[in-house]
């Protein structure tokens, strides 16, 4: 089954020049793929990800998401729709830091207001056990090291269900025991849980070891492998 797919996608930048920043960009994931997308610096990566993401409306071509061609949608449509199916999981993770490891977590499942609370807490303790960071939940965000911050980041991108994951450098600040930990997190969710897994990351040994690598030069993906 689907999970994502772009179609002749094309972006310019006019600022302070104009500048073909994605040229036809064209693909497709399946459902519990993980894969990665590689590529220089200035190759257009983060681009790609933040118009996948539906962060960036501003481009032409057309995206589906789960079977929703979220390309054209409002922006209160589009923030409903990240809520429920993208999950976020970028390298400076963005955690609250003045609220709790739990409420950080809690937090996008109450926005989105489907479920009651205890249910939302008990989902969230049992995410914060599977990245293994039980025990910390009613601590500061600030309080806990870079390499719990950024598993806290994964439990509140999961808290929702979401069908897609998508990650900008999602361990680029993290040592190699800590890249391995959240590598292995998102194999067992792709596997597991059939979630799908988009990660931009210049970890080679972390792209060898995705299902797919999507890579990139000068705004085209010039490979797919394998
Ligand atoms: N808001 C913007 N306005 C103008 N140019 C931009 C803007 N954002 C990015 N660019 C340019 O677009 C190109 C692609 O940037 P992007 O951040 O997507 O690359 P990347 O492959 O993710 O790079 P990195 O690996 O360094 O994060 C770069 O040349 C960048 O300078």
């Amino acid at each position: 089954m689907q999970s994502l797919a772009a179609v002749n996608i094309n972006k310019y930048f006019y600022d302070p020049q104009e500048f073909h920043v994605l040229k036809e960009v064209s693909f497709e994931v399946k459902r519990g793929e993980f894969i990665s997308v590689v590529g220089k610096s200035g190759s257009g990566k983060s681009t790609l990800l933040y118009l996948l993401s539906t962060l960036d409306t501003a481009y032409t071509g057309s995206i589906a998401i789960n079977g929703t061609t979220v390309t054209g949608l409002t922006q209160n449509q589009l923030a409903t729709f990240r809520n429920e199916h993208i999950g976020f999981v970028f390298q400076f993770h963005y955690l609250l830091p003045e609220f709790t490891v739990l409420d950080n977590v809690m937090l996008p499942a109450l926005k989105l207001n489907k479920r009651p609370k205890e249910e939302i807490r008990e989902k969230a303790l049992d995410l914060l056990t599977l990245l293994d960071v039980r025990g910390h939940e009613h601590k500061k965000a600030s309080m806990i090291s870079g390499g719990q911050q950024q598993r806290v980041a994964i439990a509140r991108a999961l808290i929702n269900d979401p069908a897609i994951i998508m990650g900008d450098e999602p361990t680029g600040n993290l040592d190699s025991k800590n890249t391995k930990t959240v590598f292995n997190i998102f194999r067992q969710l792709a596997r597991e849980r059939n979630q799908t897994i988009i990660a931009v990351t210049h970890d080679d040994e972390f792209a060898a070891n995705c299902d797919r690598i999507i890579e990139m030069v000068d705004g085209r993906i010039i490979a797919q492998h394998p």
